[in-house]
């Protein structure tokens, strides 16, 4: 299974393409747009969120309600469109008519919306602008924003509904928003889900929620941005998802990358992660046990071992810094003046760990939906339910 995406933050639509999905599996639209409409929400997010409705439109690949086995294409219409058709037609002068932007800076009125030539400190404007040979920062903004990440879920979302045929289910919740954590204790996954589900910021308790939606709301004040941490779970997963044999079929690795890839993610544990490099052996490896099947006593693997499943829930986690584009100007120099000067900024999110939380549990699904048919596929939902309840025949009988 494999996906595509295209679009530009501002322009009409986002759309992808997804490949690999087995005939016959129903599809639930409704589920898909409660994906989307959770990763528009949580605390610390700036205006764009109030402009955009993302709905999910399926243009092929589904009949009845159910796939075809063939490319699933979809798309979701941009809200702010309109605001920006002039700058970002295919074809046209990209809305840069000097005399008007003269009689509107003259008239103090900002509809025009001139070339972007500040760099902002920690996005792509300029990394991209020398790389792609660009003097308009837009040409690189556009596509390197998170806006994207609405695609991911969308994929997410589908791999989440295969994987539900199978009794999988996959959540998360923020654990740290700038200073502020949340202790680490034992979890039990319906909690999570339905704290989760519930809270603003996505933090499973509530004293804690209070003490980031506080920090959030100091920090904007300040002019500033936050990052943070979240935590993706998972409960039935099988055994044996991924393999132990290559580098690129090992599942922590491509889960990792699945994660890294999400815009402004800088770090990723699995299970225990750097916790466990401080700690001595027997602190770390969680003791096998054998009650009509094999279990382990903890664990701090994080249902990993070896580049497999090993039947133990997923537990991972992943780093964000904080947003970019701040109130509180740094410096940066002008692509084309190369002038020193200090950022301006219209509208930013102050933090976006909760909506990232949201991205992260769709791309976990995703990767895991993947290694699921990787192990027990088939072109049909029954062939890969045959396989499957084959296969955990065979586990039983270990
Ligand atoms: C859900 C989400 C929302 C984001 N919102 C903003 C934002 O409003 N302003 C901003 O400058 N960066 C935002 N970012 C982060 C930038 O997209 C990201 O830092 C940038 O693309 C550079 O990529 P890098 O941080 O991975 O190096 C957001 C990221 C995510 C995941
Ligand atoms: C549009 C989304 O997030 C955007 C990601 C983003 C960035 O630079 O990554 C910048 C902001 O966009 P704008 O510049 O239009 O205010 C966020 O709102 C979204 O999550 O759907």
């Amino acid at each position: 299974m494999r996906y595509l995406t295209a679009g530009e933050s501002h322009g009409r639509a986002i759309t992808g393409v997804l490949e690999g999905m087995p005939a016959n599996l129903e599809i639930d639209k409704d589920e898909i747009n409660r994906q989307l409409a959770r990763r528009q929400g949580g605390y610390g997010r700036g205006g764009r969120m109030q402009i955009e409705n993302d709905q999910i439109d399926i243009l092929s690949g589904i009949r009845g309600g159910k796939t075809l086995g063939t490319p699933i294409s979809f798309q979701i219409e941009n809200d702010d469109w309109p605001n920006w058709e002039e700058v970002l037609a295919p074809f046209g002068d990209n809305g840069y008519d000097q005399d008007e932007i003269k009689i509107q800076k003259e008239n103090k009125i900002k509809t025009v919306k001139p070339k972007v030539t500040k760099p902002r400190p920690g996005h792509a404007d300029l990394a991209g602008a020398l790389k792609y040979n660009q003097s308009d920062l837009r040409n690189i903004l556009e596509r390197a924003s998170a806006r994207e990440t609405a695609m991911r879920v969308t994929v997410g979302a589908f791999g989440r509904i295969l994987l539900k045929e199978f009794g999988i289910d996959v959540t998360s919740h923020v654990q740290r928003i700038g200073a502020v954590e949340l202790a680490e204790q034992e979890l039990d996954f319906a909690e999570i889900r339905n704290k989760s589900a519930q809270s603003e910021v996505r933090c499973i308790d509530e004293e804690v929620t209070e003490e980031m939606i506080a920090e959030i709301d100091d920090c904007k004040e300040e002019g500033n941005s936050l990052g943070g941490v979240f935590e993706v779970r998972t409960t039935n997963l099988p055994a044996g998802l991924g393999s132990h044999v290559h580098w690129d079929r090992k599942l922590d690795g491509k889960l990792a990358q699945a994660l890294m890839s999400i815009q402004a993610i800088k770090g990723v544990e699995v299970g225990l992660g750097f916790e466990a490099a401080s700690r001595r052996g027997s602190e770390v490896h969680d003791e096998i046990a054998y009650d009509d099947q094999f279990h382990r006593l903890t664990n701090n693997a994080g249902g990993i071992e070896g580049g497999m499943t090993n039947g133990e829930p997923l537990v991972i986690k992943a780093a964000m810094k904080p947003i970019p584009t701040l109130y509180k100007p740094l410096s940066s120099v002008d692509l084309e003046t190369k002038e020193k000067f200090k950022a301006s900024v219209e509208r930013s999110d102050v933090t976006a760990v909760p909506a990232a939380s949201i991205v992260g549990e769709n791309v976990v699904a995703f990767e895991l939906a993947k290694a699921f048919l990787n192990k027990f596929g088939g072109d049909s939902l029954e062939e890969i339910k045959a396989n499957y309840n084959n296969y955990l025949k065979m586990l039983e009988q270990r």
